[in-house]
Parts: C-alpha cells; sequence; structure tokens
C-alpha cells in the first residue's frame, strides 16, 4: 500500500461517480440543485423498527470533503483532463443536509437524510453516505435487540477481533453502544468516544501459566477488580473452585468481581456456579458469559433460568451475522430545470413498493395527544403544514383503501438542519443523550411494533398531496414512455 501523507475521504467513492459528475460537468448541468433522499426499504432482522446511527461520521464526511492533491494526481493518472481535475481541486460541500438525529427509530421507506446541493456534490457523496448509514444502522438495530432481551442486566462489546476490520470494530462498537450496549471492550473506542470500557482475561493467561491458580493469583495481584475466566479446563470441577480459593486467599486486598464462562452449557454451568459462589459467601459476584451469543440464544439461556448477571457479546452484533446489509439506497427526488424550477423525479418499478416517491419531503411523527402514542409517520411535501390541520388523514401508501383520521395529535419532525449552505449548523450532542433518545422514541411506539417477533407493521404514511403527486408523474413518465414507444419521439 501506497501512504499518501494527504490522503481524503474524496475518493472513496465509486469510478460511476465520478464518471458521472465528469458527464455533468462536461454538459454544464453539474451546478443544478439536486435533492437526493436515504431510506433503505425493509426492516432488518425481521425487527419492527431500526435505530438510525451514522450522522457523526457523516458529519465529519462532508466537514472536510474535498480533492487532495495525491487524489488529483491519481485521477490525472486514469486520465481525467486538467480543466475537470483543476474543477474537482476547488470543489467543497455548499449545500444543505438534513437528517434524523442519531437514536431515532426509523422505518422502512422513511427518509433518513436527505441531501440538497449542486448535483456533482450531491452525487458524489452517495457511496461514502450509504457506506457509513448502512453500516451503522445496522449495527445500531441489531445491538437493540439484543438489549431488548438482556434488559436491566449489564451487555458487553467483545467484537473487535471478528469484526470486517478496523473501522467496522471503531465505528460498529460506537453504533452498538447508541443501541443500548453498556460497555466496550475497544479501549480505542473509549478514548475516541468517550464510551465506557471493560473486560476480563483471555484463556491465553492461564495458558502462559499453565495452571490456573498461579494465572487468576498474578492477575488478581497486579488488578484489584478482578473477574476470572473459569473455562479453560474444567469449569465446575478447576475454574469455580480455583477462582474462590483465590479470592479467599486475597481475601479484602481484591474485589472479587466474578466469572466468566465462555464454553459448554452456560445455563447448567452458571446455576452450578452461582450457587458454588453464593456456598463460599460470595453472593455479590456476578457471572458473565460469552461465547457466540445473540439475542435468541440470550433469550434462550434467561428461559432456561441460567444464572447470567452480564453478558458479552461479540461476532453476532459486530458482522451482522443474521442479516449482513440494511440495504439503504439514495435515490434523486427533485432537480432544478433549465428556467430554475425544480422538477420532481421518480424511479418506476414493477414492484408498487419499489417506485420511488418523488419530491422535496419532510417527514413526521403523528403523535396523539391523548394517549402519547404514534400513530405513525407521516410523508408530507416540503411546503405542507400537517401540524395546522385540525383533521389528518393517514392512509397506507400501498394499500390506499386503509386509512384513518386523526384529530388529536402533535406533528413532530423528524429531521434536523446539519448543514446550511455549506456551514455546519448542527451540534452533535454527547452518545448518552443519543442513549436516553432510543428509549424515548421507543416509549412512543405500541408493543405490537416492538416485539422482536412477527411485529405489526408500524404506518408509514403519504400525505395526499405527496400521494397525488407521485400518481401523476407515475402517470406521466408511463405515457411519455408510450409514446416514445410508439414512434412520435
Ligand atoms: N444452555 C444452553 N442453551 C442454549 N444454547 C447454549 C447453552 N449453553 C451454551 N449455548 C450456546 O451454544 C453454543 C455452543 O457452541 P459450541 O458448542 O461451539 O461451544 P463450546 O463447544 O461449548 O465451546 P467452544 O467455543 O470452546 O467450542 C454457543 O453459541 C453458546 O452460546
Ligand atoms: O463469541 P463472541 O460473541 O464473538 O465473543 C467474543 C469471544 O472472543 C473471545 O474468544 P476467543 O476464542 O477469540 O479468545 P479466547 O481464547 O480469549 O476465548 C471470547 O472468549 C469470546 O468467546
Ligand atoms: O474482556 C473480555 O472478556 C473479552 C474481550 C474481548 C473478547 N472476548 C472477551
Amino acid at each position: 500500500m501506497t501512504n499518501y501523507a494527504d490522503d481524503s475521504l474524496a475518493l472513496h467513492t465509486d469510478l460511476y461517480q465520478i464518471n458521472m459528475t465528469k458527464a455533468y460537468w462536461d454538459d454544464d448541468f453539474h451546478n443544478r440543485k439536486a435533492v437526493f433522499e436515504v431510506f433503505f426499504r425493509k426492516l432488518p432482522f425481521g425487527n419492527g423498527y431500526a435505530v438510525f446511527a451514522g450522522l457523526e461520521r457523516i458529519i465529519e464526511y462532508v466537514k472536510k470533503f474535498h480533492f487532495s492533491e495525491s487524489d488529483i494526481e491519481y485521477l490525472r493518472e486514469l486520465g481525467y483532463e486538467e480543466a475537470f481535475l483543476e474543477y474537482l481541486a476547488e470543489l467543497r460541500f455548499t449545500g444543505t443536509i438534513r437528517s434524523m438525529q442519531e437514536g431515532e427509530v426509523a422505518f422502512g421507506n422513511v427518509p433518513l437524510v436527505r441531501v440538497e446541493a449542486p448535483l456533482a456534490q450531491a452525487q458524489l457523496l452517495e457511496t461514502a453516505i450509504l457506506n457509513i448509514v448502512n453500516y451503522q444502522t445496522l449495527i445500531a438495530t441489531k445491538a437493540n435487540r439484543i438489549k431488548q432481551v438482556v434488559q436491566d442486566e449489564v451487555v458487553m462489546e467483545f467484537g473487535t477481533r471478528r469484526a470486517h476490520e478496523l473501522d467496522a470494530a471503531i465505528w460498529g462498537t460506537r453504533a452498538a453502544y447508541i443501541g443500548g450496549f453498556d460497555a466496550t471492550s475497544n479501549v480505542r473506542a473509549g478514548k475516541l468516544f468517550g464510551m465506557p470500557v471493560s473486560g476480563t482475561h483471555a484463556h491465553a493467561m492461564v495458558q502462559a501459566y499453565r495452571d490456573e491458580y498461579q494465572a487468576f493469583h498474578k492477575y488478581a495481584e497486579s488488578h484489584k477488580d478482578c473477574v476470572f475466566l473459569v473455562d479453560t479446563y474444567d469449569t465446575l470441577k478447576s475454574g469455580v473452585p480455583t477462582a474462590i480459593k483465590v479470592a479467599k486467599e486475597l481475601g479484602d486486598k481484591i474485589n472479587f468481581k466474578g466469572i466468566r464462562l465462555d464454553s459448554g452449557d452456560m445455563a447448567y454451568q452458571s446455576k452450578i456456579a452461582r450457587k458454588m459462589l453464593d456456598d463460599a459467601g460470595f453472593t455479590d459476584t456476578k457471572i458473565i458469559a460469552s461465547n457466540d451469543l445473540d439475542e435468541y440464544t440470550i433469550l434462550n439461556l434467561k428461559a432456561q433460568g441460567a444464572q447470567i448477571d452480564v453478558w458479552g457479546v461479540g461476532t453476532k452484533l459486530i458482522t451482522a451475522y443474521d442479516q449482513p446489509a440494511l440495504g439503504a439506497v439514495y435515490k434523486l427526488v427533485s432537480i432544478e430545470n433549465e428556467s430554475g424550477e425544480m422538477e420532481d423525479t421518480i424511479k418506476i418499478s414493477s414492484n408498487a413498493e419499489k417506485v420511488s416517491t418523488p419530491g422535496m419531503k419532510r417527514v413526521y411523527r403523528i403523535v396523539n395527544t391523548v394517549n402519547h402514542k404514534s400513530e405513525g409517520e407521516y410523508i408530507a411535501l416540503e411546503h405542507e403544514h400537517p401540524e395546522s390541520q385540525e383533521r389528518l388523514k393517514m392512509f397506507h401508501p400501498v394499500h390506499t383503501y386503509i386509512s384513518k383520521f386523526v384529530t388529536n395529535f402533535e406533528a413532530r419532525e423528524l429531521h434536523v438542519e446539519v448543514f446550511k449552505d455549506g456551514e455546519l449548523v448542527y451540534d452533535t450532542p454527547p452518545l448518552s443523550e443519543m442513549r436516553s433518545f432510543v428509549n424515548e422514541n421507543l416509549e412512543l411506539l405500541w408493543d405490537e411494533y416492538k416485539r422482536s417477533m412477527n411485529p405489526e407493521e408500524y404506518p408509514v404514511d403519504l400525505s395526499e398531496e405527496c400521494w397525488n403527486n407521485k400518481m401523476d408523474l407515475i402517470h406521466r413518465v408511463k405515457a411519455e414512455v408510450k409514446e416514445k414507444q410508439s414512434g412520435n419521439w
């Protein structure tokens, strides 16, 4: 690998974005105002909601967005012409970005982020924004599923060694913390994000001393707070009795916090180990479990009455093991025409759910002011004011006969302004606030939407004007295609 002192993330994009930008630039089309929206269609893991994460990294990326000298040099090697390279070298983000805040609950077909910028800029940002949102939202959602099962017990993130490389470990563990995890084993994440760090010790230490007694003793001599990993040789015959022996010998010199189980039948072992610890007088000690855990094994272990107080989860969280991609997309919804007016755009598909929703939109959560529960999300065109309506019609955008009228409601806008004409206007809140924000948002949802298995589908509705706009555009595009087919074009 070649190291560049001025490496930037501007080239962290697909070649086709640069090629499209070149074509726009050649045609003097690159500065037309364009609006793109980021959304996913289907919720991951069969969950009833997702937890949005990734904004902090998007902000860093957009703030620093520029092609460095070595980026330009590389593009020169690829054969792009000088005048275009000069244009790229000067390029900075000058647009406006509205986004959900991290920790917001999100649903299919709801815009998560909206980018409004000169076409070339908005196009060049696509790949990195999707890269960030797709991963971080997926991990925050998986983490929240696990936390829903763990509830008030502690769950630690142990996945760095199994993550898809260094960046995924760092940003994944941050996303897990937003989703509800309590601590990380990744020390750099602790330093960078102020997250609590925590950990025990590995089998290597027992193997290195060859014997558990020696290893636990040495560990305890240098760490007052200690948790002993008890499964290297034989959990119940050797590991737990040795941990108890060392703890008794060292007495007040240490804080014997507990033991960690990492293999075998953890329901059975935890029950016996709990009794052994209690009988020895260590009733405050905790039993920590790790080994390929996820929400399903944790739920199952709890159902078996496992005496586990703290859960360590790595691989299955950080790799989003059961669903490796969220599938979020970035779609053009509106573009400036030759006369300087905005014209809405659509992507048609034979699958009704895949037809994009045109127009610059705003996203609201309609909260019933009587029971304080959400009636659903309401997507309206930019100029609409649902909050000023007495009676709001909400209907399913695909099965339009499913509709309801809401009267006592508050329309909470879900996006905040992050960049305004290129200036950052948003202060990223502390991670602790993002974690509480998830819970505040979940409070608004009926339990039927929150269960981890076969949840009810949460309503994501379009305003009548937004829906009519979509239908008009579908008819217009279809008529144009037909006209072209019949040779009148
Ligand atoms: N009582 C239990 N009920 C359901 N699942 C359990 C129970 N105890 C452990 N598990 C899970 O079963 C799986 C056991 O995996 P596996 O058989 O590979 O582990 P092991 O052989 O005990 O340990 P090692 O990691 O050393 O191979 C793990 O995912 C673990 O979390
Ligand atoms: O199973 P996960 O959910 O990914 O949790 C992390 C795993 O990483 C460690 O094992 P590893 O075999 O890497 O090392 P060890 O010898 O320290 O157990 C730890 O003991 C856990 O089993
Ligand atoms: O601290 C631990 O126990 C730990 C850390 C990383 C991976 N597995 C376990």
